[in-house]
């Protein structure tokens, strides 16, 4: 049929509260400044650009038992969690741009207060599903899953300026992919709950193609729904993402990265993406800062129809002599 046309809208979150390093915050300009809106643009997007969520500091915002800027995390993910869902309402597919993981708490939950049950691919070196009870670092870009999971509530303490999430994914709706650092209360709760995984063994034993194919069997196997896909750089290899806050290596190809945005998008369900943990001050050159955006640009555009392969306009015709 006709190429659908995308209609994008474009959300800065400059987080940097859910994690220690400096330099996360710059993300979305410097997403924005590579050229990612008028990319989309050329590929034939209808873009709108939201600008940045405001996350200012909270004062005094005393760490909550372990887990670091609660209060701040908090309010910026409310705001956050506003402004995604206006971009739903509006009928766009909602486009993240992070900032640190913790956004994923305003992101998803605004994304499900307007479209319902969504399935979630977490494309990610890590679970980032950490309660406030087993984080090893009360980082809260590692926790940002165990909010959001119904099967999790009972689990979770109510957490200063967090009182207004509430749970709205199923364990069962959630596709990870990439996992190479799960920490053992993580692995405990995935096991526990049967949350569906494909970590870097699983990419490897099957292939990223027959881990796409059986990730949308899983999702869709119930009932189609909209998809959620929160994409941390540092799922792909460091070599091609250095400039990110936790890498690890032994990570995803830019390859793999793309043929994962590529599959999700010819489903024609994609609803709301995250692009989050770009630091350019984790980068050593600017060789390595480029890579590292350029690469989050270049997944952005898989989601929105770019192909590898190149495409032409239905009515294109080459010149005669
Ligand atoms: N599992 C560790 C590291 S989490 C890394 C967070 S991210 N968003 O994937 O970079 C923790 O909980 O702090
Ligand atoms: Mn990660
Ligand atoms: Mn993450």
């Amino acid at each position: 049929g006709a190429p659908q046309r995308h209609s994008v809208g474009i959300v800065g979150a400059p987080f940097n509260r859910g994690q220690p390093r400096d330099g996360v915050e710059s993300g979305p300009d410097l997403i924005r400044a590579a050229g990612l809106l008028q990319k989309l643009t050329q590929q034939g997007c209808a873009v709108k650009d939201y600008g940045n969520v405001t996350c200012d500091d909270v004062p005094a915002d005393e760490p909550f038992g372990c887990v670091k800027n609660p209060r701040t995390v908090g309010r910026a993910n409310e705001q956050l969690s506003h402004t995604v869902a206006t971009v739903k309402r509006e009928g766009k597919t909602c486009v993240v741009l992070g900032g640190d993981h913790s956004l994923a708490i305003g992101s998803i939950h605004g994304h499900a207060s307007v479209q319902g049950q969504l399935g979630v691919v977490w494309v990610d070196a890590h679970a980032d599903i950490n309660t406030p009870l087993t984080t090893p670092t009360g980082n809260i870009h590692g926790q940002p899953m165990s909010y959001l999971i119904h099967e999790l509530h009972s689990k979770v303490p109510v957490v200063p300026n967090f009182s207004w999430i509430k749970p709205c994914v199923s364990a069962r709706d959630i596709v990870y992919i990439g996992l190479r650092d799960v920490d053992l209360g993580e692995h405990y709760i995935l096991k526990h709950l049967g949350i569906k995984m494909f970590s870097i063994t699983e990419v490897d034993r099957l292939g990223i193609a027959k881990v796409m194919e059986e990730t949308c069997d899983h999702i869709f196997s119930q009932v189609q729904k909209p998809v959620h896909l929160s994409y941390d750089i540092d799922a792909l290899d460091p070599t091609v993402c250095p400039a990110t806050g936790t890498p690890v290596v032994g990570g995803l190809t830019y390859r793999e990265g793309v043929y994962i945005t590529e599959h999700i998008c010819q489903t024609g369900l994609l609803s709301a993406v995250d692009m989050v943990e770009v630091n350019p001050k984790c980068g050593r050159t600017d060789h390595e800062v480029k890579s590292t955006v350029n690469a989050a640009v270049d997944l952005i555009l898989g989601c929105f129809g770019r192909v590898r392969e190149g495409s032409h306009p239905s009515d294109y015709c080459i010149s005669q002599p």
